[in-house]
């Protein structure tokens, strides 16, 4: 790294002519960086209008020596904010990085590790227990800690007439239509009965809001197409919605960009109203990793998993509140010692469950179980239970100690996380 390289902040209330150039240079580097195409006046300022909204904190790296050329876009970007994420426990607030970027020109000189580094420094000063991503590709960010905690797939559903529920999911509630630019106070609420009860489930970025009403942040404009069924429960309220448009072809296709539902049988309303849509035969979309859609159907195979990713990535910051805000599934107490090369969530602990809650307290014993860091944020959400940890020698312990281990930390219902930022 030269000297020609300056680290600075956005001030993103600071509307003077060159901060805002800057901002507009910032936002450039992303898009860049991601390979959208640029942005206009229109999209900037909704951008600008998000960004504030969120508290978000937009990092970037500015090359003095460009000749002037593009001068206001950074050859480096880095952005955080936080949001609450339903633990399983506990709400906790999580430390959301985003935005990465770095330059062609300026890749594979550590850039993105000193952001990274200095960033995860200041989350842990602000007392954060965990930090989340979404990572564009798997092999970035294991060194910095971070371990793939969630999965979401894609499906592929088939919903000609072969497509049947073994139950009708009737509770008395109903689907209605909504137009998007009125849907965001019922999708707001249903999402919010969503995260209080689903392990894994991450508060939404203020994106969302302009998206589920209707704007399309690829094209940059209004969405014509977009379709928005809201889920009313039994009691009036709204626990769930769908955002969908219908693709015409040769195949006519339902496309789901978003399905939250509050309660199971939300869930299942909501994709026999996706499979009523009539002169349509597949819904293809995102669903979790453990469907309960898979065993809702009387023939399994109408349902096709096309890919499964990892989705949300866990640091763990604060080993203490972080193992105390998630579940434990049995009694007892154990002596833990988790790895972390950058030492934030260094140490030994000896956690005691009981009632479905655990307290880690520092320990000098010695330990019944070894993780690193990354090991611990894979497991935290509860999407990998011990044994294939401890098979792939991630998690060491004798025999008796894994098997109390497991016994403690396995169990509850599979972590879902819906949200992209
Ligand atoms: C949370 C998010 O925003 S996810 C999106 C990430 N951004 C993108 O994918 C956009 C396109 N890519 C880029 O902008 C850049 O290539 C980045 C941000 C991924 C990497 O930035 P760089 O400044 O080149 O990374 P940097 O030089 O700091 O590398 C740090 C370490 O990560 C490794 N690394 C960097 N990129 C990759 C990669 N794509 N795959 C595997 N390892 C990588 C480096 O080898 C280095 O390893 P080491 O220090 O342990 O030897």
């Amino acid at each position: 790294m030269t000297d020609d390289l300056i680290f600075t902040t956005l001030d993103l209330d600071d509307e003077s002519p060159a901060n805002t150039a800057r901002v507009a240079g910032w936002l450039d580097a992303v898009m860049r960086g991601f390979h959208q195409g640029r942005a206009t006046d229109g999209f900037r300022t909704r951008w600008l209008a998000v960004a504030r909204a969120d508290g978000v904190v937009n990092r970037g790296v500015w090359d003095t020596s460009s000749l002037g050329l593009s001068s206001d876009v950074p050859v480096a970007t880095f952005a955080h904010f936080t949001k609450p994420l339903n633990a399983g426990a506990a709400v906790v607030d999580a430390w959301m990085i985003s935005d990465v970027t770095v330059a062609p020109t300026h890749r594979r000189r550590g850039l993105m590790r000193r952001l990274m580094t200095e960033n995860l420094d200041s989350a842990v000063a602000a007392g954060m227990p965990v930090a989340v991503l979404t990572a564009s590709e798997g092999g970035i960010y294991q060194r910095f800690g971070f371990g793939p905690a969630t999965r979401e797939a894609r499906v592929r559903v088939d919903t000609s007439s072969a497509f049947r529920l073994r139950h009708a999911p009737d509770d008395g509630g109903r689907v209605v239509m909504a137009d998007p630019a009125e849907s965001w106070p019922a999708a707001s609420a249903a999402f919010a009965r969503h995260h209080e009860t689903t392990r894994g489930a991450l508060a939404r970025p203020t994106f969302y809001e302009h998206w589920i009403s209707g704007y399309d942040w690829d094209e940059q404009g209004e969405s014509r197409r977009q379709r928005v069924g809201v889920r009313v429960g039994p009691d009036g309220q709204p626990d769930g919605y769908v955002v969908y448009e219908v693709k015409r072809g040769d195949e006519t296709e339902v496309k789901v960009s978003d399905l939250v539902a509050g309660t199971p049988t939300a869930y299942l309303a909501l994709w026999q109203f996706l499979a009523d849509i009539d002169l349509a035969r597949v819904v293809v979309g995102p669903a979790p990793a453990v469907d309960p859609l898979a065993h809702a159907l009387v023939d399994h195979r109408v349902r096709r998993v096309t890919s499964l990713p990892d989705h949300l990535w866990v640091r763990v910051l604060d080993l203490a509140a972080a193992l105390e805000a998630r579940p434990w599934f049995a009694d007892g107490s154990l002596v833990l010692r988790v790895e972390d090369p950058l030492g934030h969530a260094d140490g030994t602990v000896r956690l005691t469950a009981e009632g479905g809650r655990a307290t880690a307290a520092p320990s000098t014993e010695r330990p019944d179980i070894t993780l690193d860091v990354e090991t611990l944020g894979t497991m935290w959400l509860g999407d990998v239970a011990v044994d294939p940890l401890a098979r792939a020698g991630r998690v060491t312990g004798d025999d008796a100690a894994l098997a109390r281990f497991a016994a403690l930390a396995d169990g509850g219902p599979s972590p879902y996380c819906s949200t992209h930022f």
